[in-house]
């Protein structure tokens, strides 16, 4: 299915204020539809000329400008904030929190959906409230901003989100459209079937609040996937634990979500592989000894049922360190628990009893935003 967004002929731009400008713009279905093959979709900027939309960049427009108003409404913008938007596109929601805020900054990857944006704020007489960076949101480094209102592509929702929460800049809160199954799964509780280690990072320093569903229709074009909107807050106080040594933490507990902590830290492959770093660390005169975990997260990738039983050349270490770790864990009964039911406070005291036993945890990439980021974990 192709579709258009042209410009309809009318009032000249000194006359409109921003909303009438949106208006301007109508999409309808391009008269060349070939039936939305090939993973590209076309619209038309100006009416020489034609924008091509790709499914890989997530490049799917919200249209309906009621609720376009209603996220912008739910985002509490004061005339004074600075609004970042990743993903600005061809500009319909940068339009309107140009009408709330102060100053939009909008991250944006593609150069011609930037070119289509400024022409349209500049329409507007509104271009010296916005500052344009033409730049992979992953990558860029944001300046300060009070809030976020994003209709972000879908495919960097994990890194983002996690860029943001755990990012350096405070800000007070990120209202955001997402896929509705990322959406549910930030919104879920110990127990759900779609708890997992996102939620559990994300909720140790932010909120997260529902706000709405959105239909597939109200896109084009229409994407397979229906969204959803959140508003994500971060907390004005978190806990005392070192961020880094959390995030590779979680990852550890979360390898295998459904099974229980015993199960997963008794695996010989972790066991040893932990083991190995160990060694290494301690080769080079380090006061911690560091050991790496295998990077299987949420019951995806390879599994390793096998029991720990230690090779002839690192029997001593190794069943030392597994009796280490065992014996933390039963220590206050969570060897038979899953991380899935176990609430952040929960996990927080297993982090603590592991740290008491001199066992710590290391995020090696230090890349909590990457998306392949690798783990070690320290003991002592
Ligand atoms: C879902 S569209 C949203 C467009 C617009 N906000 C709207 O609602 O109509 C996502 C936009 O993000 C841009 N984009 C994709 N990947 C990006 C990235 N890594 N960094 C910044 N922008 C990106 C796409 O080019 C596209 O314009």
């Amino acid at each position: 299915m192709l579709r258009v967004l042209k410009p309809l002929s009318g009032l000249s731009p000194k006359q409109q204020s921003i909303g009438q400008l949106q208006s301007r713009y109508r999409y309808r279905r391009h008269p060349k539809n070939d039936g939305g093959g090939g993973g590209v979709w076309k619209t038309e900027e100006k009416k020489d000329g034609y924008l091509l939309l790709h499914k890989s960049k997530g490049q799917h427009l919200l249209t309906n400008q009621r609720i376009l108003d209603s996220i912008v409404r739910k985002s509490a913008i004061k005339p004074t904030d600075t609004v970042l938007e990743i993903g600005p596109g061809t500009g319909n929601l940068t339009l309107k929190l140009l009408e709330a805020a102060q100053r939009v900054v909008a991250v944006e990857l593609d150069k011609r959906m930037v070119e289509v944006l400024q022409k349209r704020v500049a329409e507007s007489g509104v271009q010296d409230r916005l500052t344009v960076i033409c730049k992979d949101a992953l990558k860029a480094e944001f300046p300060p901003f009070d809030l976020v209102v994003a209709n972000i592509p879908y495919g960097i929702s994990s890194p983002l989100v996690a860029k943001l929460v755990y990012g350096a800049r405070p800000f007070r809160g990120a209202t955001l459209l997402l896929q509705k199954e990322f959406a549910r799964r930030l919104l879920a509780k110990p127990g759900d079937s779609e708890f997992n280690r996102l939620a559990v990072n994300v909720n140790l320093v932010a909120d997260v609040e529902f706000f709405m569903d959105v239909s597939k229709r109200e896109f084009v074009p229409s994407p397979k996937v229906d969204s959803s909107v959140v508003i994500i807050r971060p907390k004005a106080e978190i806990p005392n634990v070192d961020l880094n040594e959390w995030w590779a933490f979680t990852k550890a507990c979360f390898c295998k979500k459904n099974k229980t902590l015993g199960a997963t830290f008794k695996q010989k492959k972790k066991v040893m592989e932990l083991l190995g770093m160990s060694k290494l660390a301690g080769s080079n005169g380090d006061s911690k000894d560091y050991i790496s975990s295998t990077d299987n997260d949420d019951d995806e990738g390879e599994s390793d049922e096998e029991e720990f039983s230690p090779s002839p050349c690192s029997e001593m270490g190794a069943s030392s360190f597994k009796e280490k770790l065992m014996g933390v864990l039963k220590s206050a009964d969570f060897e038979d628990k899953r991380p899935s039911k176990l609430s952040n406070e929960e996990l927080l005291h297993l982090l603590a009893l592991f740290n008491q036993a001199g066992i710590y945890f290391h995020d090696q990439s230090k890349s909590r935003n990457a998306e392949n980021e690798s783990l070690t974990v320290a003991y002592s």
